[in-house]
C-alpha cells in the first residue's frame, strides 16, 4: 500500500515537473491587446507564450466584436443600397432582392475564421507559444493553465506576466438574457431569422450599429436610451443630433430620456416597461427581440487574482500606472481589464507598449488621439477633443465645417450625408480634434490622427495637396473654414 502511494506520488511530481516551462513572457487573454503584445514582446526577442481559453484567438473583437460586426454591416449595407437605391443609379434588376440569412451568417464566420486562423499563424511565424487553455496565477511568477480541447496542463514561469482578459457585456439587472429573444451583443451577431420588431436598450455604439443591421434587413427598430443623446461617451454633441437624424431617416426609432423598468419574454415575444425619465410616463412595447446593450465591463473571472491581492478599482479594472504595472512590476495589465476606451485598437497600442517597456525600458500611446468609429453609413469617427471637453478645460477654440453635399466625390457616388467638422486652437489653428459624419469617415480620421500626433494647423492642412476627386477634399476644405473661406462652398 504504502509502495502504490510512493509510486502515485513520485509519478504525479514527475508530471508536474514536466509541465512546468519558463518563459520570459506570459501574456494571459489572447484578444487584440493579449496577442500583438506576444507578438512585439516575441519580435522583440522574447521567450514568449501566450494562454487563451476561448478555443480560437483574437478576442472579442475579431470572435464575436468588430469582425462580425462589420462583415454584417459591410453586407447588410450592400442588400439595403442595391435595394433602395440601384434604380436611381442606372441599375435594373429583375426579380426580388432579399437578404438570405443563412449566407450573411456564412460570410460573417468565414471572415472571422480567416482572420482568428491568420494569427495562429502569425505565432507560429514569430516564435509565440500557444497555450489552450485557462490561465490563474498560482503566486506571482507562475500561471497555471487548465486546458481546453486540445491544449495541455502546464505550469509557466514567467519573468513577465501580462493581463488582457478583455471584458464582456454589462448585464441589466432583473433581464435575464437567453441569446434566441433576449440577446446581448453576440446574440445580435447569430439570429436564426430577422426579426419584424426589435427593441435595443442602450443607444451607443453596439446598440446604433447592430441596430443599423437588422433595420436594413427589415426590422423595425427601436432604441432605447436613458440619456437624451445618442453615441454613448466622447461623441460630439452637435454629431450625435446629426447622426440621431440620419438613423431615423433610416428608419429606426429613438426613446430619449427612457428609464427601462423591467423586459419579460413571453413565449415568442418579449414585454418592456419603460418611464420617460422627466415625467415618470411608464409606457409598454412589444418585440420579437430585445439587445440589451448597455456597455461593457472588465472581466477577470477565473483569473485567481485574488491569491496575489491585485488591486482593482470600483469599476472592477485592474489598476496599473502609467507602465501598466500593476502592485507587482513584472506584471502589467492592458487593454479592455483595465483603464481607458473599450477598443481594439487601443488595446493593441497598450499591447505593443507594454512590450516595449519590458525590453527597451520606453513605450508610446497618446490617450488623446484614440481614434473612435461608429460604422453605420454614414459612418461617424472622431480623434481628440470635442467641443464639451473644450469648454469644461476652457481652452478657446474656433471650430470650420465643410459638408460632404459640396464634395464632388460625394457628389458623384451619391452619397452625400454628413460633414467634416474641425476643432482648432483660437489662435494657433492647431488642430485639437476632427469629427466627421461620412462616407468613408473610419479611413478619413486617420489623417486628422496623424495631424494632432504631428501637431498640424488647419493652414497646414489646407497646404497639404489632397487628391481629386476624392472625399479627404472635404477634410482639406473643412481645415480651410476654420481660419478662412472654403473655395467649394
Ligand atoms: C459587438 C462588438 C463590436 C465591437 N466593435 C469594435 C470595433 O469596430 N472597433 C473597436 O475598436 N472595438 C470594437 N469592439 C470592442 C473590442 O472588441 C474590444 O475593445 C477589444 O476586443 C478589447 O481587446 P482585449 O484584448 O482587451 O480583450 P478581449 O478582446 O476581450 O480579449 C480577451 C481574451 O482573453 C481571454 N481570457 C479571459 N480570461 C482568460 C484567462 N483567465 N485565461 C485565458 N484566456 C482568458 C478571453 O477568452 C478573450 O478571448 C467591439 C465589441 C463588441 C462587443
Ligand atoms: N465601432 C466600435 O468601435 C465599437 C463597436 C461596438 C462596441 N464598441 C465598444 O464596446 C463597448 C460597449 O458598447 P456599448 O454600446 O454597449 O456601450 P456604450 O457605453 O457605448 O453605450 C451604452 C449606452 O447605453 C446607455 N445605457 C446604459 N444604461 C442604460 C439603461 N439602464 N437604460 C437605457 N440606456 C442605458 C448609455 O447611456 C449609453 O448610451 C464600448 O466601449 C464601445 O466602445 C466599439
Amino acid at each position: 500500500m504504502l509502495r502504490h502511494t510512493q509510486t502515485r506520488f513520485f509519478s504525479s511530481a514527475a508530471r508536474l515537473l514536466s509541465a512546468t516551462k519558463k518563459h520570459d513572457v506570459v501574456v494571459i487573454g489572447g484578444g487584440p491587446g493579449g496577442y500583438v503584445a506576444a507578438i512585439r514582446a516575441a519580435q522583440l526577442g522574447l521567450d514568449t507564450a501566450c494562454i487563451e481559453k476561448r478555443g480560437s484567438l483574437g478576442g472579442t473583437c475579431l470572435n464575436v466584436g468588430c469582425i462580425p460586426s462589420k462583415a454584417l454591416l459591410n453586407n447588410s449595407h450592400l442588400y439595403h443600397e442595391i435595394k433602395t437605391e440601384s434604380s436611381k443609379r442606372g441599375i435594373d434588376i429583375e426579380g426580388e432582392v432579399k437578404p438570405n440569412l443563412a449566407n450573411l451568417m456564412k460570410a460573417k464566420d468565414t471572415a472571422v475564421k480567416q482572420l482568428t486562423g491568420g494569427i495562429e499563424m502569425l505565432f507560429k511565424k514569430n516564435g509565440v507559444t500557444y497555450y489552450k487553455g485557462t490561465g490563474s496565477f498560482v503566486d506571482e511568477h507562475n500561471v497555471k493553465v487548465d486546458p481546453i480541447e486540445g491544449g495541455e496542463e502546464a505550469t509557466l514561469e514567467a519573468k513577465n506576466i501580462i493581463i488582457a482578459t478583455g471584458s464582456e457585456p454589462t448585464p441589466f439587472p432583473g433581464i435575464e438574457i437567453d441569446q434566441e429573444r433576449i440577446v446581448d451583443s453576440t446574440g445580435a451577431l447569430s439570429l436564426k431569422e430577422i426579426p419584424k420588431k426589435m427593441a435595443i436598450i442602450g443607444g451607443g455604439i453596439i446598440g446604433l450599429e447592430m441596430g443599423s443591421v437588422w433595420s436594413r434587413l427589415g426590422a423595425e427598430v427601436t432604441i432605447l436610451e436613458f440619456q437624451t443623446a445618442i453615441g454613448g461617451a466622447g461623441m460630439d454633441a452637435e454629431v450625435a443630433k446629426a447622426t440621431q437624424k440620419f438613423l431615423k431617416k433610416q428608419g429606426l426609432k429613438f426613446q430619449l430620456g427612457a428609464k427601462v423598468n423591467k423586459a419579460t419574454r413571453n413565449g415568442d415575444e418579449v414585454d418592456i416597461e419603460f418611464e420617460d425619465a422627466k415625467t415618470g410616463e411608464v409606457q409598454t412595447i412589444k418585440s420579437d427581440v430585445l439587445l440589451v446593450a448597455v456597455g461593457r465591463r472588465p472581466y477577470s473571472a477565473g483569473l485567481n487574482a485574488e491569491t496575489i491581492g491585485l488591486e482593482f478599482d470600483k469599476k472592477k479594472r485592474v489598476v496599473i500606472d502609467s507602465e501598466y504595472k500593476t502592485k507587482y512590476p513584472h506584471i502589467q495589465c492592458i487593454g479592455d481589464v483595465t483603464f481607458g476606451a473599450m477598443l481594439a485598437h487601443k488595446a493593441e497600442e497598450e499591447g505593443i507598449a507594454a512590450a516595449e517597456y519590458i525590453k527597451l525600458g520606453h513605450g508610446h500611446v497618446n490617450y488623446g488621439n484614440i481614434p473612435a468609429v461608429m460604422y453605420s453609413h454614414p459612418e461617424v469617427a472622431w480623434t481628440g477633443k470635442n467641443e464639451e471637453e473644450l469648454k469644461a478645460a476652457g481652452i478657446k477654440y474656433k471650430t470650420g465645417k465643410f459638408p460632404f453635399v459640396a464634395n464632388s466625390r460625394a457628389k458623384t457616388n451619391m452619397d452625400t450625408e454628413g460633414f467634416v467638422k474641425f476643432i482648432a486652437d483660437a489662435e494657433t489653428q492647431r488642430v485639437l480634434g476632427v469629427h466627421i459624419i461620412g462616407p468613408n469617415a473610419g479611413e478619413m480620421i486617420a489623417e486628422a490622427g496623424l495631424a494632432i500626433e504631428y501637431g498640424a494647423s488647419c493652414e497646414d492642412i489646407y497646404r497639404t495637396c489632397h487628391a481629386h476627386p476624392t472625399l479627404s477634399e472635404a477634410f482639406k476644405e473643412a481645415a480651410m473654414t476654420v481660419f478662412d473661406k472654403p473655395i467649394n462652398y
